[in-house]
């Protein structure tokens, strides 16, 4: 079977979300925009990245974003974009890396959403981000170190996510597919009514 197929187990996952979205959180280059593009496809369902969202209604980019008003309003704008996208019933959403890591919008994650935490280590995550510089917070002397000190205070916060994934440098499709069988795993055990 090729890796765009939707199949009646495919199916059986949209309706035991039950109204929720699938959300991907993780750090910068753990692959939430590629992967969860592709998930989308699988499951027939839409595809949102929360940074595209907020550069369509801010009519910035995330760097002028940051560079302009700076993180906190960058943060408070990334909140309200994923508040109001959730509203939008069963979608996969591809979130920036510090989206999760707002207490309010965890919180309503875990009403509103299956979350899953692709987890990357540190060479696979600088190998994808060093392919292009469109990432604020890595524009310092030391990404390296920036990216080692994001692990450290992220990380037990994305273990919070109700499912993880281990993001590593084999095909996207692979990963794709081993997120799409967790989440049929997860919605049987943890069916919603
Ligand atoms: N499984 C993978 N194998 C190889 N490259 C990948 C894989 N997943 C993502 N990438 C690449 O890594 C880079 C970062 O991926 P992206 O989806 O933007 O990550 P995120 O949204 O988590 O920051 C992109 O260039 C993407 O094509
Ligand atoms: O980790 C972060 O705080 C950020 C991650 C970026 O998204 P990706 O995780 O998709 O790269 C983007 O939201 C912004 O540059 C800040
Ligand atoms: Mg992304």
């Amino acid at each position: 079977m090729d890796g765009e197929t939707t199949t009646n187990r495919d199916i059986s996952i949209k309706d035991r979300l039950c109204g929720r979205a699938i959300v991907l959180v993780g750090l910068m280059g753990a692959g939430k925009t590629t992967v969860g593009r592709r998930v989308a496809t699988l499951l027939s369902l839409p595809f949102v990245d929360s940074d595209a969202e907020i550069e369509t209604v801010s009519t910035m980019t995330v760097p002028e974003l940051f560079e302009t008003y700076g993180e906190p309003e960058f943060r408070a704008l990334e909140a309200r974009v994923i508040a109001r996208l959730t509203q939008d019933g069963p979608q996969v959403i591809a979130t920036g890396g510090g989206a999760y890591m707002h207490e309010a919008t965890r919180d309503l994650l875990r009403k509103k959403a299956v979350t899953i935490w692709l987890n990357a280590d540190l060479d696979t995550l600088m190998d994808r981000v060093s392919r292009r510089g469109d990432r604020p917070l890595l524009k310092a002397a030391d990404p390296r170190q920036v990216m080692q000190e994001l692990m450290d205070k992220r990380y037990p916060i994305y273990a919070e996510a109700d499912l993880t994934v281990v993001s590593r440098p084999v095909k996207r499709e692979i990963i794709a597919a081993e997120l799409v069988e967790a989440l049929d795993r997860y919605t049987c055990e943890s069916p919603r009514s």
